[in-house]
């Protein structure tokens, strides 16, 4: 019973430095494949909001836009870690994440209690987009409706905040153009928490954290600074570029802290919040 009390008590100067902090996490679609996971997810994200912090919920779902993909026989493939959107794969991916991933993520949490607010970067023109080109061996490819985030206008989810709710957000964004554009989740939850000038940006992955050199287990970083960061980006490969970009842009966007989190690992939000012991990486200014 004691190493309970124990563990309690080391929450406290966590809960008093974290109270009523706004918290961005982006929750990954390879993190949240099984079902148990998921459930744990969304006791972390209630627990922080009984706990007094105010998380906001990015979500991504990468891998369930495949799965639909490949169900209505629509080809689809990634370039520089962006995804190939034609207006048809456009129509998927807003139907995979603003109807159904966010509707999951939004029902898991609402289990404890009314809460989550699900929404998409569409609604109240969170999210404005531009085109975005990808940039292959230093030439621009054009990669349909991908979007880059222009503007931010956060005054829904702050509203939400105030009554006390949980927004969920999916990464769809709209153009000044009406034009629908798909946006790196990652990327959006970043742009997210600058605009609300979050305490801590959480991204959470199906990794351990940044590894320096990928895969070698023994190479994981606990910590670096921006500046650091900004020099490994051009070695990193894939699915690290957007996170470790998100983390990047964040931490020079005024947010203290980014961390890249082992969203495999059962309630991995909690221990990076509420203990001593950090897990993953994290990323602070230079
Ligand atoms: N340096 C690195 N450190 C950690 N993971 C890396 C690194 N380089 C590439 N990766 C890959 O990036 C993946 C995470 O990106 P991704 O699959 O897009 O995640 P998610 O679906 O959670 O957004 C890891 O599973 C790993 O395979
Ligand atoms: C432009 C682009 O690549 N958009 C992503 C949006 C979803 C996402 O980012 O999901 P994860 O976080 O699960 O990877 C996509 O279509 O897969």
């Amino acid at each position: 019973m004691t190493s309970k009390a124990e563990i309690l008590v080391e929450a406290l100067p966590w809960l008093a430095r974290f109270h009523g902090a706004t918290v961005v996490i982006k929750y990954g679609g390879n993190a949240m494949t099984e079902e148990s996971l998921r459930e744990r997810f969304a006791e972390d994200v209630v627990f922080l909001r009984y706990a007094g912090l105010k998380p906001v919920v990015v979500h991504g779902g990468g891998p369930q836009i495949s799965a639909q993909l490949k169900v209505q026989g629509i080809e689809s493939h990634f370039t520089a870690g962006l995804r190939v959107t034609t207006p048809e794969a456009m129509n998927v991916v807003r139907m995979v994440l603003t109807g159904q991933v966010n509707r999951e993520v939004v029902g898991l949490i609402n289990r404890h209690g009314p809460f989550a607010v699900g929404m998409s970067g569409e609604d109240a023109r969170l999210f404005t987009a531009e085109k975005k080109y990808a940039v292959v061996e230093g030439e621009q490819v054009d990669i349909g409706q991908v979007g880059e985030i222009v503007k931010v206008d956060p005054g829904a989810v702050r509203a939400l905040l105030d009554d006390g709710r949980i927004p969920v957000i999916s990464s769809v964004a709209v153009g000044d153009d009406g034009e629908i554009y798909n946006v790196n989740a990652d990327t959006a939850a970043a742009a997210l928490a600058v605009a609300l000038q979050a305490q801590k940006l959480i991204v959470l992955t199906d990794v351990k954290g940044l590894y320096a050199r990928w895969p070698d287990e023994s190479s994981l970083i606990k910590q670096l600074k921006a500046a650091e960061l900004e020099t490994l980006l051009p070695s990193l490969e894939s699915g690290m570029v957007p996170k470790m970009e998100a983390c990047l842009t964040a931490v020079q966007g005024g947010v203290p802290q980014a961390h890249v989190l082992d969203g495999r690992e059962p309630h991995a939000l909690l221990l990076e919040i509420f203990t001593d012991q950090g897990t993953g990486t994290m990323v602070m200014p230079s």
